[in-house]
């Protein structure tokens, strides 16, 4: 009787884990990122070691600040550059290449069962292909790159079913944002969410990356979805190495239950400033923007970039609109397949592959008083510049609402 979690963790650390437990596991995938690698490895540093556990199973994207916004930024490049080269980590993708959470996946490294670990809060993501990711702070960081495993405490696992076609314009996202809005910004605090239904099923690889890499956003500390034909499709020919799906045992133990009427979800939108202020976007209809972003680790997939260039094809955008492909090859394929172009020929501005204006690094920030609408994953007060106010959606009602220039109901423009 054991939930995803309780049978990965039992794998990785060698012996049954239950929830509550406190235990060492060995970890598959370890990744940090341009933002946090620079903390990593000075502790590493300081700990007086040379080399790292397992340099193949070290993941390391450049993204957050891409291409280097500072003198400062080109300096913590270069220098972790330098000791990536030093340790020989094959697995080093520089600028452009994309955002972590999407390069992992692409790259094979998010499989089932596995246990991946990221020096980022949204390494939930490789739930979506039945691995526990999870986030760990630098420090912790510089133990696995140092020993290749880490202390966990076992999560409980909270178990969300969510059943129902979805209508017309209402997607992955506004399920992602109403599972958050009824689970609470802190209602699975430490807890790993398993993701069950119809609607998760019918979901593509995308949309269950979308609903995973939020899991983080109502505090867990995974949130996964079983493993299935469309997982072992995407990852034929992808995955670094073979792995074993793991599922819960029929009687495994939750320790809260949520169900999502998915048949009758309106498109939602969070308001500022916290991710669980969730509402159908009728309420808010009409506020004006004077940003859109469509991008970033939840909503920057090819799927996401087609659907706001279906709105906009043919029109031009009210506001400015910034398109950040998650990666080099989502941006190579929608320049490949038109989508690139439909996007730029309607007024929309196409950045490199990278979070882009996400944490408020650069490229995109928006003035006090302004207004952004943003397929994001979090709308904190002064993310994307102090002052700002950012609004959380699908790409669709992104897209809607950079035609009219203000928050719009996808279905009725
Ligand atoms: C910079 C990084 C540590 C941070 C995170 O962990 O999530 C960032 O990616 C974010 O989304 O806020
Ligand atoms: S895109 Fe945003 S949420 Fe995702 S890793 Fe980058 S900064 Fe964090």
């Amino acid at each position: 009787m054991s939930t995803i979690s309780e049978k990965i963790f039992s794998r990785a650390s060698g012996k049954e884990a239950k929830a509550n437990e406190f235990i060492m596991a060995n970890v598959d995938y370890a990744m940090a990122h341009d933002g946090t690698s620079v903390l990593a490895v000075r502790s590493f540093k300081k700990m007086g070691l040379e080399k790292v556990w397992d340099p193949k199973r070290i993941v390391i994207p450049f993204d957050h600040l891409t291409p280097a916004n500072t003198e400062t930024t080109a300096a913590l490049h270069h220098d972790i550059r330098e000791w990536i080269a030093e340790q020989g980590i094959p697995n080093f993708f520089d600028v452009g290449e994309g955002i972590c959470h999407q390069v992992l996946p692409e790259n094979g490294f998010a499989m089932p069962g596995k246990l991946v670990v990221g020096a980022d809060s949204h390494s939930c993501t490789y739930g979506a292909f039945g691995a526990f990711g999870t986030g760990v702070g630098a420090t912790d960081m510089s133990e696995i790159f140092a020993a290749g495993k880490l202390w966990f405490k076992v999560p409980e696992t909270i178990k969300v079913t969510a059943r129902g076609k979805l209508g017309k314009h209402v997607l992955a996202k506004d399920v992602t944002l109403k599972t958050i809005g009824t689970v609470g910004a802190a209602g699975a605090t430490y807890k790993a969410a398993e993701f069950y239904g119809d609607t998760i099923t019918d979901l593509s690889i995308s949309g269950r990356m979308t609903l995973c890499n939020m899991a983080i956003e109502m505090g867990g500390k995974a949130g996964i979805v079983p493993p299935d034909k469309k997982t072992f499709d995407f990852l034929e020919g992808r995955a670094v190495e073979e792995y074993e799906p793991v599922y819960a045992d029929e009687d495994a133990e939750y320790c809260a239950e949520y169900d999502i009427d998915a048949a009758n979800l309106e498109p939602q939108v969070a308001r500022p400033h916290q991710v669980d202020n969730v509402c159908d976007v009728m309420e808010v209809a009409g506020t004006k923007v004077d940003q859109v972003f469509i991008g970033t680790c939840t909503n920057g997939r090819l799927e996401d970039l087609e659907i706001a260039a279906d709105i906009l094809k043919g029109e031009k955008v009210a506001v400015r609109t910034l398109v950040i492909p998650a990666s080099r090859s989502i941006m190579i394929e929608a320049i490949r397949n038109g989508t690139a172009e439909t996007l730029l020929e309607a007024g929309a501005t196409l950045g490199t592959p990278g979070c882009g204006p996400c944490l408020g690094g650069h490229m995109g920030v928006i003035a006090e008083g302004e207004v952004c609408i943003s397929t994001a994953n979090r709308n904190f007060r002064g993310r994307m510049g102090t002052g700002g106010q950012i609004y959380l959606a699908s790409p669709v009602t992104a897209a809607a609402s950079a035609l009219t220039g203000e928050i719009s109901d996808p279905r009725t423009v």
